[in-house]
């Protein structure tokens, strides 16, 4: 998400595939089997579903808030349903649960009232999607669950990790990439 100005002009509703999403795809993939079940929440266009369910055979269902989105995804074949973060899903049913999601920090006098902005915008701090994720994911997590999030230097890594504890996960960076403006890792929260 480096590009950002120009993201923030393009016209369209929902994000397209970029750097973050192919780091959580491929990551993603490489720890995911056939039998696991499998929810991307925020799935946007439904390129990493798609990817993950192509390469694993796994079972995988879409969710965002965008109805833009879920259209989108749905096209490409990813069961896509309309949801705010893991609300509408019964209780320990996933075995993996991932997300690519809106962390850029943004001033409120700066917010503008668009999908691309729901997409990109982690308000003030940044994590203000992320945190309401770590502290409602656990629910929806089999016993053995995991969750693959895609975090960015710039909403705070230390931060991300700590609401991860507070929730009972422990967190291992499966990996890190550096770009210009931000290093982008893929965290692996089991409890
Ligand atoms: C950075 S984009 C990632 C899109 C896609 N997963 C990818 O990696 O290319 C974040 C996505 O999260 C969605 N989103 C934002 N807030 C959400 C919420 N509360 N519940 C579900 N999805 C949400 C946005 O609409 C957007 O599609």
């Amino acid at each position: 998400m480096t590009d950002l100005a120009e993201r923030r002009g393009m016209e369209t509703n929902v994000y397209q595939p970029a750097e973050d999403s192919h780091l959580l795809a491929e990551v993603a993939a490489g720890d995911i089997d056939e039998s696991d079940l499998v929810l991307e929440v925020g799935t946007g266009s439904g390129y990493v579903s798609e990817f993950v369910k192509n390469e694993t055979n796994a079972r995988v269902l879409g969710s965002d808030v965008n109805p833009h989105a879920c259209s989108n995804a749905r096209e490409r074949g990813v069961e896509a349903v309309r949801a705010d973060l893991v609300s509408p899903f019964r209780d320990a049913v996933f075995d993996a649960v991932l997300f690519n999601p809106p962390y850029l920090p943004t001033d409120p006098d700066e917010e503008r009232d668009d999908w691309m902005e729901r997409a990109l915008s982690g308000g003030e701090s940044g994590r203000e999607v992320i945190d309401p994720f770590l502290d409602s994911v656990g629910r929806v997590l089999a016993p053995d669950g995991r969750v693959y999030l895609l975090v960015s230097s710039l909403s705070g890594v230390e931060e991300v990790v700590s609401r991860a504890s507070e929730n009972g996960f422990s967190a291992v960076a499966l990996r890190d990439e550096s770009f210009p403006f931000e290093t982008l890792s893929i965290l692996k929260l089991i409890r």
